[in-house]
């Protein structure tokens, strides 16, 4: 059976102090315990940093369980915690509403510390589980860096974030000049060796916490840099450019450069760009796609960004 996370955090919502103290002494090999005694405090511990689960009683002083459930579950950061909810009733219909709720269990009293015990390292396994098969959909084997699902999903979340807040957003696509020739002459293997160097590299150069780098599939790479402008993706990609070179990689010998390089393009949504009209997460990359283009164009081991014109182009998509 898989376990749970070994440092996993629950929070008990009762207001009977016994319940509290009962099911802390039954739970305290699991990790850390937290506990609220009505939903009111109940939201503020939430707030403060989510658990990995929550044994929840219906009959709280200030708002029903299971109204403070739906509340959960209707909220972008508390909804995929899997709560549990402890009851007296057996009324009929009562399991319908729990469910209706969105738990994922109940737990009926008298509490027997087994089943108590049971209910919850099996949902907490299960979270765990989900977790892992969520971060290994969306990490880059090779490279560790995010994959391009994961990339889409952020770019479409980003553009949106720009468009509300009217903040720049700039993507960027690069891509590792003549690496055909580098894995003819290297073999497939040092052209992995290779790929990841130049991940760790870029990975290395988005330092701000918005900052996103994906491994957009072979030998591209894409950024996501949420409120940066036209210069600061400039100085991103010649920053990244600069540790590539860095690195100090000799190119196959039939290549164009000595060392391993890579041609940038980027596409960056002013404010005013993103007023005029609403940009496709499509026509942004496309945008983006035709810079880079552009810069293998251009000799390679460059840098272009993508001109008005172009965007223009990018959004009769
Ligand atoms: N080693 C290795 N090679 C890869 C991987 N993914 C793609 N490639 C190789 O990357 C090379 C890309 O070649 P091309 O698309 O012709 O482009 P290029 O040789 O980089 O030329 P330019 O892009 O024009 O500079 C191909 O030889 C692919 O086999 C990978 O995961 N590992």
């Amino acid at each position: 059976m898989i376990n749970s996370h070994p440092s996993s955090e629950v929070l008990i919502i009762d207001d009977d102090s016994s319940v509290i103290l009962g099911l802390k002494k039954v739970l305290s090999d699991i990790g850390r315990i937290k506990f609220a005694t009505s939903a009111e405090q109940a939201f503020e511990i939430i707030q403060e940093g989510p658990p990995d689960l929550i044994l929840l009683d219906v009959g709280l002083p200030d708002v029903s369980g299971l109204e403070v459930c739906a509340r959960l579950k209707s909220c972008e950061g508390t909804k995929k915690i899997p709560v549990i909810i402890i009851t007296s009733n057996s009324e009929s219909g009562f399991e319908e509403e729990v469910f209706a709720a969105g738990a994922v269990d109940y737990i009926s009293k008298p509490l027997k510390p087994a089943v108590v015990l049971a209910r919850t390292k099996i949902h907490l396994a299960y979270q765990t589980a989900l977790r892992a098969l969520v971060e290994l959909a969306h990490t880059d084997e090779l490279t560790g860096l995010e994959n391009r699902r994961s990339f889409d999903e952020r770019l479409e979340c980003e553009r949106k974030r720009a468009i509300r807040e009217g903040t720049p957003l700039t993507v960027m696509m690069m891509d590792v000049d003549e690496f055909k020739k580098y894995n003819d002459h290297y073999g497939h293997l040092k052209g992995d060796d290779c790929l990841k160097s130049i991940s760790l590299a870029t990975a290395r150069c988005c330092q701000r916490p918005g900052d996103f780098a994906a491994r957009f599939g072979g030998e591209e790479f894409a950024l996501i840099l949420p409120g940066t402008g036209a210069e600061g993706a400039q100085s991103v990609a010649e920053t990244i450019r600069e540790h590539v070179h860095q690195l100090l990689l000799p190119h196959a010998p039939n290549a164009s450069h000595t060392f391993v390089s890579l041609s940038v393009g980027s596409c960056t949504l002013t404010k005013e760009l993103l007023e005029r009209k609403e940009w496709s997460g499509l026509a942004i990359l496309q945008a983006a796609d035709n810079a880079l283009y552009e810069a293998k164009a251009n000799g390679r081991d460059c840098y272009r960004s993508a001109t008005l014109p172009d965007l223009s182009a990018a959004s009769l998509e």
